[in-house]
């Protein structure tokens, strides 16, 4: 099993009192799914996936990540483990601006230690997957708000994660491009396999994914 989660409980400390934002929450996710995380505005899939994405390492309960506990590991093999492992795709494309789109798509190699050459074989691998292979030396400024969520797309394959987590990935498109961006989720995890965690609030994106989840108040239900 790829992801498990069994009994997870997060909890928030506000003004002293203890404020529970997952509630019990237990859930399998394997290698291939392309999941659906939907639930209203506060009911936790922010925190959820965060937890997922090795971002969180404070909760109770157990997360098996490949069949081996997350809680074993320090905060530096973590670190690590989600480098080599987690895509992150955000709303706001997360990129850096004064970059080109080829130095910003290196950042994960650099991180993982690769040659210069290497590097280069591998970004134009990934921009071509998102149809953007003449952009390699272009300035991020001068993209549009689809181009930016395909570098940025780009950016979380280029180390071929295990899963990417992309938490309101067409919030800032309009519904054209936001279609278009789906569709080239849907084509990663159909031909290339690529696992995909999906958070939104928009019930229409559903018909992308092979599973659906509902977070509500905390608690999920598969
Ligand atoms: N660092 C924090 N400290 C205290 N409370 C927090 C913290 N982060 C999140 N929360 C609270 O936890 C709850 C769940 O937040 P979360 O961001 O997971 O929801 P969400 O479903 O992703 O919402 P949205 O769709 O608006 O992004 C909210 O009530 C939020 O205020």
């Amino acid at each position: 099993m790829l992801i498990n989660l069994e009994n997870i409980t997060k909890s928030y400390e506000l003004a002293s009192q203890e404020f529970t934002v997952l509630k019990d929450v237990s859930l399998e996710i394997e290698t291939g799914d392309f999941v659906g995380i939907m639930g209203r505005s506060g009911s936790g899939k922010s925190t959820l996936v965060n937890l997922i994405g090795f971002l969180d390492k404070k909760f109770k309960g157990n997360y098996y990540f490949e069949d081996k506990l997350v809680e074993q590991y320090t905060d530096d093999e973590l670190s690590k483990i989600r480098n080599e492992n987690v895509g992150f795709v955000f709303q706001n494309f997360g990129l850096i601006e004064k970059m080109t789109v080829g130095q910003n798509i290196e950042l994960p190699l650099v991180y993982a230690g690769l040659s210069p050459k290497k590097r280069k074989e591998l970004i134009l691998e990934s921009l071509e997957k998102v149809g953007l292979a003449d952009f390699v030396n272009q300035s991020v400024k001068l993209l549009s708000g689809g181009q930016r969520q395909r570098v940025a797309i780009a950016r979380a394959i280029v180390n071929t994660p295990k899963f990417i987590i992309a938490d309101e990935p067409t919030g800032a498109l309009d519904s054209k491009t936001s279609d278009e961006i789906m569709q080239l989720f849907s084509d990663l995890n159909q031909k290339s396999g690529v696992t995909i965690i999906l958070v939104t609030h928009d019930a229409g994106l559903m018909r992308f994914c092979n599973r659906e989840i509902r977070v509500s108040d905390g608690e999920v239900m598969l």
